[in-house]
């Protein structure tokens, strides 16, 4: 039977994840935690004994170098990667940068929540959710999907709000669900497809 397996990782932590910072499309790096982090999500995966055919990432640093690492780990270095903004995070536009809990003390908790988790309201010169779906959901349907269903053995590295696009449509939440999902840094999500591309089972393979 031809096995669709599909992993999803958000990468490990980032230095602005640890500072609290809106990242976006900008371009930190690794903590050693993230760094560990990323390394623990491969052994997790070489312990459940699966292996790749082709692997997708973002143009960003903090996804490339987790899907390095948890490629080292499961001893597939050198597995075709094709890297694509298209994953990019979410692009927070003008709160780039800014701190969150200070962005918050400043506009208000619940305005804050609104543009990190709902669905239709960018943040200031940024994506919303949806337009974030509108970029994603497009390259996973004419690129990553295809693979998957001809029984190529797919990870994908990406971010937490580029992946909530995407699960968004795997496990069928709307725009009164979607804000309540939370993806972790490097924990991968194991999902297994049906011939007719639905879900057939997930699992969190929690560090
Ligand atoms: O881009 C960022 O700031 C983080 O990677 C994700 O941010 P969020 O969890 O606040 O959406």
């Amino acid at each position: 039977m031809t096995e669709r397996l599909l992993v999803l990782t958000r990468h490990g932590e980032s230095e602005w994840n640890l500072k609290n910072l809106f990242t976006g499309w900008k371009d930190p790096g690794l903590t050693p935690k993230g760094i560990e982090e990323a390394k623990t999500a491969g052994r997790g995966l070489k312990a459940l004994g699966l292996g790749f055919d082709v692997a997708f990432t973002s143009a960003l640093t903090r996804a490339q170098h987790t899907l390095k690492l948890i490629l080292d780990e499961i001893g597939q270095p050198g597995l075709e990667t094709i890297r694509d903004f298209r994953l990019n995070e979410r692009d927070y536009g003008d709160l780039s940068g800014l701190n969150k809990a200070e962005t918050a003390a400043k506009y208000g908790d619940e305005q804050v929540h609104i543009w990190r988790r709902s669905y239709d309201v960018p943040p200031p010169g940024g994506e919303s959710l949806k337009d974030t779906v509108a970029r994603v959901l497009p390259y996973y349907v004419e690129t990553i999907l295809p693979r998957v269903m001809r029984g190529e053995r797919v990870l994908v590295a990406a971010h937490g709000n580029s992946l909530r696009a995407l699960i968004m449509v795997l496990d069928h939440l709307d725009d009164k669900t979607i804000p309540s999902l939370e993806l972790k840094t490097g924990v991968p999500l194991v999902y297994r497809l049906n011939a007719d591309t639905t879900v057939a089972s997930k699992q969190v393979l929690e560090g």
